[in-house]
């Protein structure tokens, strides 16, 4: 009996396969590689020394993912695979509502046929909003302020839904806070597409050299010194809560929301001096206007996963600081080869690309 991964080649995905294959389980891939790498998949193999199948099929492809199910014996699936871009969602709705939506209601109809009903699926604290009290704890109120984040939301109302038609069902909705840092070999780790739009990808893009400033969006939050905070979480101990999530769903039925966090916030400021510490660069920085739609400050109550699945972070800020930097260091192309990197950048779409990018900050 095998573990589905869907989206297993992605940043998290590919974290959580290799925990999945050290403990022992055997785990079969399905990714469509529109936002990840077959480079990710070589590398979890060679970290483990374990060989899984891998099947490059989108999941809206209903009769691909129906001969997966065919071929194979499978006990549960882990859903990581989606689209995940806030701002692009923004742009491309229906993209967003296509993909994450319906390839999942075809995911959950190939498993019903198939009578696989243990499912953990990849949520996000975005389902939160901006508004929340801290620490955030799991019945506060849904809502998700942009397409990406109520596709989220409504994905586990669908899930919920289901639940209720069909309670030999058993899922649970992870909600993951800020997930950084990179497996301790610094042979994986998040290789975001062009300019990251997110802190952490974006301060390591600076302390390597190839971005030259990072643009702090706002100070004069009521915050201790003015920039957001946000729960930082290592990938490997939000891999961990997978297996623990995994175990849980396996043994009981049932429908559950988590919070993947640490529990404990850190400032922009916090962050860029706790990189600068990590890796002994110096990471220069401005501050611009606020982005639209942040909150001031977001961190987990993360006592349900603790109680009820047994888990709990256990790295922290400086081991994420640096395992990042050792990943973006060793790698600073991601998973593409100079040679690659050269082609993209005389390629018109991607100067349109970068233009567009510069033009919106
Ligand atoms: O170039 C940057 C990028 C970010 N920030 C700030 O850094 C903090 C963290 O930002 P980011 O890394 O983009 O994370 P979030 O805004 O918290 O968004 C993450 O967390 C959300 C809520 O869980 C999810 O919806 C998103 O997908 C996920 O990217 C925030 O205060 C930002 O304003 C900057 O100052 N400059």
């Amino acid at each position: 009996m095998a573990i589905l991964v869907t989206g297993g080649a992605g940043y998290i995905g590919s974290h959580t396969c290799v925990e999945l294959l050290n403990e022992g389980f055997e785990i079969i891939i399905v990714d469509n590689f529109s936002n990840s790498k077959p480079e990710s998949l070589k590398r979890v193999s060679e970290i483990t020394g374990k060989w899984f199948k891998t099947y490059n099929i989108d999941l809206l492809n209903a009769e691909g993912l129906e001969q997966v199910f065919s071929e194979n014996e499978i006990e549960a699936v882990i859903h990581f695979a989606g689209l995940k871009a806030v701002g692009e969602s923004v742009m491309v709705p229906l993209t967003y509502y296509q993909n994450n939506l319906i390839g999942t209601v075809i995911l959950c109809e190939t498993m019903k046929k198939y009578g696989v009903k243990n499912l953990v699926f990849s949520s996000s604290a975005t389902v939160y909003g901006s508004t929340a009290e801290v620490p955030i704890p799991e019945e506060t109120p849904l809502e998700a302020v942009n397409p990406y984040g109520r596709s989220k939301q409504m994905i586990e109302e669908i899930l919920q839904d289901l639940y209720f038609s069909d309670q030999s069902w058993s899922i649970s909705l992870l909600r993951y806070f800020n997930p950084i840092g990179a497996h301790a070999s610094g042979r994986i780790g998040e290789d975001p597409n062009g300019i990251p739009n997110n802190l952490l990808p974006y301060i390591s893009q600076v302390a390597v050299g190839k971005l030259q400033l990072l643009n702090i969006f706002g100070n004069d939050y009521q915050t201790k010194d003015g920039t957001g905070i946000r729960d930082y979480i290592h990938v490997v101990d939000l891999a961990i809560g997978h297996l623990r999530a995994l175990e849980k769903v396996q043994s009981t039925q049932g429908v559950e929301a988590y919070n993947l966090g640490t529990g404990r916030g850190y400032s922009v400021l916090e962050m860029v001096q706790a990189f600068e510490s990590a890796s002994g660069e110096s990471i220069p920085y401005t501050v611009i206007g606020r982005r639209p739609g942040d909150a001031a400050v977001c961190f987990a109550d993360v006592s349900k996963a603790r109680d009820q699945l047994g888990w709990i972070a256990a790295k922290g800020i400086d081991e994420m600081c640096k395992d990042t930097w050792k990943w973006q260091q060793s790698n600073p192309n991601g998973y593409r080869k100079e040679t690659e990197v050269l082609n993209e950048s005389n390629s018109p779409v991607r100067k349109e690309a970068a233009g567009f990018l510069v033009s919106n900050k």
